[in-house]
């Protein structure tokens, strides 16, 4: 299967349990909650997303025909090393196209392989690390994996929502429960309620979107 890749890079991964892992990032294009114009975010089911996923325009993107081809390039931009490959897709919205075919082609080289997705969409077997980010509105079906990472506020799928939501899947539907304040204009006031709900509600923890602190990708 063809891959659709917006940009693919090195650096640390900046957001939750896994924060300061060094990580290759394959960024795939599209998404199903909003088409990436700014003309259509107002109407979109998630209408404050902090990243360009439109086409394959980006450092190290490109539209690569098969699993091969794409592994190589991930294992290109990660160097030699053979210890700790990790390896996060991202987007856009990765289980659009993340298949077990790419899954065999990353282990086959090495690779720890992670997801960043808005669980509305089934995955295919084989991956090691889970995160999930629910969207207000969105149709959250993906109700188990390693961490989950709520965007925070969210009118409509505050942190009592989701922990109501999870209830029937009893105990330990993920490891690990964040809350990533918002980017955008009130972030700062996103931080300071963030850090204030989790001050009063231990299971949550705050994950600051490192990356952006300390000005890399
Ligand atoms: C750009 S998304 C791509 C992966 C997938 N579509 C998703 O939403 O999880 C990567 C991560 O950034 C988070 N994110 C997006 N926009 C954000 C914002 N404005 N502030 C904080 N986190 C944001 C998402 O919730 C997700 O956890
Ligand atoms: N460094 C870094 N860490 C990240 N964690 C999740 C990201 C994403 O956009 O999915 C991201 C990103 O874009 N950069
Ligand atoms: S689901 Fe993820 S990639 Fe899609 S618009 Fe929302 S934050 Fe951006
Ligand atoms: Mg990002």
């Amino acid at each position: 299967m063809p891959y659709a890749v917006k940009e693919l890079f090195p650096t640390l991964q900046g957001e939750g349990a896994q924060a300061g892992r060094a990580a290759v990032f394959c960024r795939f294009a599209g998404c199903n909650l909003w088409s990436g114009r700014e003309a259509d975010r107002a109407e979109a089911t998630c209408r404050f997303c902090d990243t360009d996923f439109v086409g394959t325009d980006g450092e190290g993107g490109g539209k690569f025909p098969d699993a091969e081809t794409l592994a190589a390039a991930i294992e290109a931009c990660w160097g030699e090393e053979r210890a700790y490959r990790y390896v996060v897709f991202t987007g856009g919205e990765p289980l659009l196209q993340l298949d077990e075919e790419l899954i065999e082609a990353m282990h086959g080289r090495g690779f720890e392989i992670a997801i960043e997705t808005n669980g509305t969409t089934r995955p295919p077997s084989g991956i090691d690390w889970i995160c999930v980010s629910p969207k207000a509105g969105a149709n959250w079906s993906l109700r188990r994996g390693d961490e989950l990472k709520l965007v925070f506020p969210q009118a409509g799928l505050m942190p009592e929502a989701v922990e109501e939501i999870l209830k029937p899947a009893s105990g330990n539907a993920f490891r690990h429960y964040f809350l990533q304040p918002m980017d955008g204009p009130d972030q700062q006031r996103n931080i300071a309620a963030a850090a204030d709900y989790c001050r009063r509600h231990p299971r949550w923890r705050l994950s600051l979107q490192t990356h952006k602190l300390i000005g890399i990708p």
